[in-house]
Formats: structure tokens, C-alpha cells, sequence
């Protein structure tokens, strides 16, 4: 069939997605849960994403979702396993964006890790945004902007963190849930939060792209809506930036990691969520990595083996009309 799609329609561009790959040169394990993790396997998985990614000759780019190397890696050995690891994403022949994940940063700091990975930011910070087509915007968030980790321990950012785990979280392990309820069970230190200016930022570029006529992907390595996800692994403030993301009409998915099982919901505007199945998680010769065909009015996660395909399709406009003003009783006294 070529180009063409089974709808008939050819995408407008397509692109290359894998999430948590943590690879680490040590015995297989299992997370907190028990669920099995096979850390020297995963970067077979991403070697064969890579190979998929390149012979599809499709592609314009390629996203990672954060987590490259295992916050086990001996940390004589992190650099070494996370230049392994960036180098077999730059087999792939296109340009890779990548974020940054708990793990990256029990690994290496940001001001060592950011330029290894080729991210653009400011202060060491690690969001941005780019367009590969006029039509279309990608946002990369920084799920841990506000965190314990990753910032040096007497950064004021660091200081913010810990004051709000202090706040919301009561046990001594601030890693751990019990005792904590629903939605406020995401106060772990292995998440974080997006801090002010990042948000004032997220509201410019949304304005931005508002102006443009563009529709907006965003990217977070902590997943933005609790129906995509568990508790445990949702963004500290994903209210706060589902909030921005709201006030627009322009932003049509939303894509995280971190939540190894993977999920997909639509939200109260109609904004899909996909949280990416890791590739950290895949047992000997399964996988987890999918590639994404966009166009006009929808998207379409190609999903390998356990990462699951999904059709996203945008509601159409009197659909959206509907959500605003469900969600904003005013906006129509307003606007008379
Ligand atoms: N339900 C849970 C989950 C995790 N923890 C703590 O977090 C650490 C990391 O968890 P992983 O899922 O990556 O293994 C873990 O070592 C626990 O300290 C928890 O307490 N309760
Ligand atoms: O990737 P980890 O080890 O931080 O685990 C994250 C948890 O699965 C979130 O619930």
C-alpha cells in the first residue's frame, strides 16, 4: 500500500516513540511491587526500536520519554552506560529529542547529563519546545524542575521540593505512599513538579501556537492525567498544568512515561493522554516502542508487541465548544 494508510489518507509526518528504557549492566530485578525488570535486556529493546525506526524510512524524529539508565547502574559505571545508551539512539538516521527521568538524575546531575543528551534549556533546566511542521508544536516539559533530585542540595529548587514532601508526605522514606490517599499519593520523591516559570513559559508557547493556528503535542516524562495513570506516578502539579493546558484549545495529546504498565484516557476537554509502556519492563525478546502517524484531525500510535496501538482522534470542534463551556459556565456572560 506504500504511503498510503488503511483510512486512505497519507500522514502529515510521523515520528519514533520509546519510554524507560533503564538499562544497567546488572542481574534481572523487579520493582517495589515485584513487577520483573530486565535491566541488561532493555537496550536490546531500544537497538531493535532503532532498526524498526530506520527501516520504516518514514520518520522525521524520535522521542524518548525519559529514564535511560537504572538508578541501580554502580555509579562508577553511569556515564559510560548512559553514553551507551545515547549512542544507540544516534543509529537512528533522524534527530532523537529526549527528557529527563528520575533515574537519569540518580545517575548524573543535570549539568552533566543535559548537554549529553542535547538538551536545550537555560540554568539547567530541561524544557523546550519545537515544531516540525508549521502546523504542528511539541512541548517537552520538566517533570522535575521542582525535585529532591537531580539539583544540587542546597539549590532553592531542591529546598521547594523537600518543603512540599515535608508538607504532603508524613513517612520517613519519602518514596513511600502508605498512609497517604487517592490523587495525594503521587507526593513520592521519586516524582516532581513543574515550577512557576516553566508554567508562565508553557502559557506563552500555548499562546503562541494558539496565534499560529498550531496544534500542540505535549511531552512529560510524569504522566498529567490520572486516568492515564496510577497515583504514585502523576506529576506533583499535573492540575496546575492541566490548568494552562486547558485555558487553550490547541493542545490535542498529552504523552508521558514513568507509569510502567502504560494507560490512555481522554480528559474532561477532550485532551488524549497516553502514558508509553516501558521498555525497562519487557521480558527476552518482547519489546515495547511504537511510532506515531499524525494528521489533521487525529493521531495513530503504531505500537510493537507489548506497547499497545492507539487511535487518538481529536474531537471536532462543537465537541470541544462543549467541554469549554461545561468547564467555564461564565466564559458565555463573558463574552456577551
Ligand atoms: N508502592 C511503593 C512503591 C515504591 N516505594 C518506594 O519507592 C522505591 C522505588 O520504587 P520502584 O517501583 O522503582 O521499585 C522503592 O524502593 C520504595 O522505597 C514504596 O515505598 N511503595
Ligand atoms: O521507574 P521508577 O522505578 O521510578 O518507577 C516508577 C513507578 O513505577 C511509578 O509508579
Amino acid at each position: 500500500m506504500g504511503l498510503i494508510t488503511a483510512q486512505g489518507k497519507q500522514p502529515l509526518f510521523s515520528f519514533g516513540v520509546i519510554s524507560d528504557v533503564q538499562y544497567a549492566d546488572i542481574a534481572d530485578g523487579r520493582s517495589f511491587l515485584g513487577v520483573p525488570r530486565y535491566y541488561r535486556h532493555s537496550i536490546l529493546v531500544l537497538e531493535r526500536a532503532v532498526k524498526k525506526w530506520n527501516d520504516l524510512q518514514k520518520l522525521s524524529f524520535a522521542v524518548n520519554f525519559g529514564d535511560i539508565v537504572d538508578g541501580f547502574c554502580p555509579k562508577d559505571q553511569s556515564l559510560n552506560a548512559i553514553k551507551k545508551v545515547v549512542s544507540a539512539f544516534e543509529k537512528f538516521n533522524g534527530p532523537i529529542y529526549h527528557m529527563i527521568g528520575n533515574h537519569c538524575l540518580y545517575n548524573l546531575p543535570r549539568e552533566e547529563l543535559l548537554p549529553l543528551l542535547k538538551i536545550p534549556g537555560h540554568d539547567s533546566s530541561a524544557y523546550y519546545d519545537f515544531s516540525p511542521i508549521p502546523g504542528y508544536r511539541f512541548v517537552v516539559l520538566d517533570a522535575y524542575d521542582i525535585s529532591a533530585i537531580g539539583w544540587p542540595k542546597d539549590h532553592p529548587k531542591t529546598i521547594e521540593a523537600l518543603r512540599l514532601l515535608k508538607e504532603k508526605n508524613p513517612n520517613t522514606d519519602k518514596n513511600s505512599p502508605v498512609g497517604l490517599e487517592g490523587l495525594e499519593r503521587r507526593f513520592l520523591m521519586f516524582n516532581g513538579a513543574v515550577g512557576k516559570e516553566q508554567l508562565q513559559w508553557l502559557d506563552n508557547v500555548l499562546q503562541d501556537a494558539t496565534n499560529s493556528k498550531q496544534k500542540v503535542m505535549v511531552c512529560c516524562h510524569l504522566p498529567l492525567d490520572p486516568g492515564a495513570s496510577t497515583s504514585e506516578a502523576l506529576l506533583w502539579n499535573f492540575d496546575e498544568v492541566m490548568d494552562v493546558i486547558h485555558r487553550y484549545k490547541c493542545v490535542k495529546v498529552c504523552f508521558g512515561g514513568h507509569d510502567h504498565k502504560g494507560g490512555h484516557s481522554v480528559d474532561s476537554h477532550g485532551v488524549h493522554h497516553r502514558v508509553f509502556e516501558a521498555a525497562l519492563e519487557c521480558p527476552p525478546n518482547t519489546d515495547a516502542f511504537g511510532y506515531v502517524d499524525v494528521y489533521e484531525d487525529r493521531i495513530s500510535l503504531v505500537g510493537t508487541d507489548r506497547m499497545q496501538s492507539t487511535d487518538m482522534v481529536f474531537p471536532p470542534w462543537p465537541v470541544l465548544l462543549a467541554f469549554w463551556e461545561i468547564a467555564q459556565p461564565d466564559f458565555q456572560s463573558l463574552a456577551a
